[in-house]
């Protein structure tokens, strides 16, 4: 009965109410300035990642206890004079903040680089692609350590007692040094710090099942019951035929039954096929001019320790609107850095890239060209869709909010007319029975359409493919090639790198044969295919057909 006394005793309840402030405040703001620290370790600039070096090895060098008596002590000797409790949240957010800087560093690290890369094509800035694509991933792998941080600072709080706050253990004491009743005093005390912390690994429990994509995934399929009442084997979604423009609660048919094969080819009034037209059309008002224009491209990577590597060496290159041109060619022939200059994921060293007249992601400057500070508006404008070998799906996203993802974020477009629109085109990519299927629950040519229904979401006027099909076993290499096939007959221009020799036979304009930084060959695709005329072109076909 006594501790039951000692646990709700009001004296006790405050020191615990005051314990559990200090620590959610010290860890917000620990986390806030955490990250900042985080971004500013991972910055290329020596001086910023430099600052944020310096201040994590001190405050993880030195105790917290002097870190607080240091904030009580000496800041009123500088004119700063603080109670006991805000020099406790200071003090504990402060040192938080180091630790909190390296998880979090390591939770960012841990998202691979080309989710970044993708969310840079569909034209997200850095602060959208921090917030909507890096640090909802990373935070599945953080918040064990946010959890455990929190637990050991409400525990650590009973060293705020140092600079006189009357928090939990410190009343603990000051009953025992009365009554001397240590055993249930203390007892009682160690009850409350446990039913908080046991709170506090509910609450991780809580966050962790909301940020798992697979079970928010599937919470969106109908349950067994739904499926048992309404027959329907999968989510259905209306489906409003590419016909009715795309507006919304128009006569829509219901995604068919899952056994339905997926449609080798869209049809003709697919999305796909509208899409490809539009672009096509307003790529024809300018079709007295080149749409993409290469002028002397130069690049070179800066390897450390081992000088430049020069990877492009003047290309000169253009492709006229509507057109299909395949760049084939050795690996590390520069055919992919190429691609990435067009629409800016790369810095050009020297030359000059025109996409529909203008220069994407540079403004003159003093006559000279330099990279805009507005990068991902000058990408989002340009209209340049891309498409990875490795598909590059967000992971924690399903394939319709893949698709979802910047026509709301970078277009300003309604979610409910971006979620009819990517339905649209997970039909015409034969896929609407998979809106909800997380990118890891696709095979790998399923992944890849619908990684081109996200890039066509945008209403792309260019299409550039990096060997789109390399990474997929050969029999769904067909599956990616159909839809790519479709895009060109309906007029896109589409700029491939391939290895797909009968693709770009079959499919392409001009084929643009690349070697050593260097376009050798440019012709019509079947002339250059089947009547080579340099001698580099003529091996590398030789080899692709004894691969073959
Ligand atoms: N970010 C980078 N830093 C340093 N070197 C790079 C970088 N990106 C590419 N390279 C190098 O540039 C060269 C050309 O690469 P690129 O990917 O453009 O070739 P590729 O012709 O597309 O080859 P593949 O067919 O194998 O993809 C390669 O030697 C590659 O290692």
């Amino acid at each position: 009965m006594e501790i039951v006394k000692y646990l709700t005793s009001v004296n006790l309840l405050t020191g615990l109410w005051i314990a559990i402030q200090i620590t959610a405040l010290a860890m917000v703001c620990g986390l806030a300035l955490g990250l900042a620290l985080a971004l500013m370790r991972m910055s290329k600039n020596p001086a910023i990642s430099g600052v944020a070096w310096v201040y994590i090895w001190i405050m993880r060098g030195t105790p917290i206890l002097l870190q607080l008596i240091f904030i009580f002590d000496a800041l009123p000797r500088l004119g700063i004079r603080l109670d006991p409790f805000t020099t406790a949240v200071i003090g504990f957010a402060l040192n938080e903040a180091a630790f909190a800087a390296e998880f979090i560093r390591g939770g960012l690290l841990s998202v691979k680089r080309n989710q970044s890369v993708a969310a840079s094509a569909l034209g997200m800035g850095p602060f959208i692609t921090l917030r909507r694509i890096i640090i909802p991933q990373a935070l599945r792998s953080i918040t064990p350590q946010i959890s455990n941080a929190t637990i050991s600072m409400l525990k650590g709080t009973s060293l705020a007692s140092v600079v006189f706050v009357n928090e939990l253990t410190f009343r603990a004491q000051q009953i025992v040094a009365t009554n001397f009743d240590f055993f249930t005093v203390f007892i009682a005390a160690a009850s409350l710090y446990l039913f908080t912390t046991t709170l506090i690994s509910l609450g991780q429990l809580v966050i962790e099942r909301r940020l798992d994509p697979e079970l928010r995934s599937l919470s969106k399929q109908p349950s067994i019951w739904e499926r048992w009442v309404t027959g329907v084997r999968t989510q259905h979604y209306e489906v409003v035929d590419a016909d009715d423009g795309g507006a919304a609660g128009g006569a829509g048919t219901t995604a068919a039954d899952s056994s339905k094969p997926a449609p080798a080819k869209p049809d003709d009034n697919s999305i796909i096929k509208v899409l490809a037209a539009s672009a096509s059309r307003s790529a024809r008002e300018t079709a007295d001019t080149p749409f993409v224009i290469c002028k002397n491209v130069h690049k070179a990577y800066h390897l450390r320790g081992r000088g430049d590597l020069e990877v492009l060496k003047g290309v000169d290159f253009e492709v006229h609107p509507g057109e299909v041109v395949a760049i084939l060619g050795a690996s590390g022939s520069g055919k992919s850095t190429l691609l990435r200059l067009i629409n800016h994921l790369e810095v050009l060293n020297d030359g000059e890239i025109l996409v529909e007249g203008k220069h994407v992601g540079y403004e003159r400057k003093r006559g000279k060209l330099v990279p805009t500070k507005h990068l991902a508006k000058a990408r989002a404008d340009a209209k340049i869709g891309m498409v990875f070998q490795s598909f590059d799906l967000f992971d924690h996203k399903t394939a319709l909010e893949n698709i979802m993802e910047a026509p709301i974020q970078v277009y300003g477009m309604k979610p409910q007319a971006a979620r009819e629109r990517a339905m649209q085109l997970l039909k015409g990519v034969g896929l609407e029975e998979h809106a909800d299927h997380l990118p890891m629950r696709l095979s790998g040519g399923q992944q890849q359409r619908v990684a081109i229904a996200r890039a066509l979401a945008t209403e792309p006027k260019l299409m550039l493919f990096d060997e789109p099909t390399s990474a997929l076993d050969p029999e769904l290499v067909g599956e990616v090639l159909a839809v790519m096939r479709s895009l060109a007959e309906a007029g896109m221009t589409m700029i491939v790198v391939t290895h797909e020799i009968n693709f770009a036979r079959d499919v392409a304009d001009r084929v643009v044969f690349m070697d050593k930084g260097v376009i050798v060959e440019d012709g019509p695709a079947r002339e250059v295919l089947t009547n080579p005329k340099e001698e580099r072109t003529k091996q590398f076909l030789r080899m692709v057909d004894r691969r073959d």
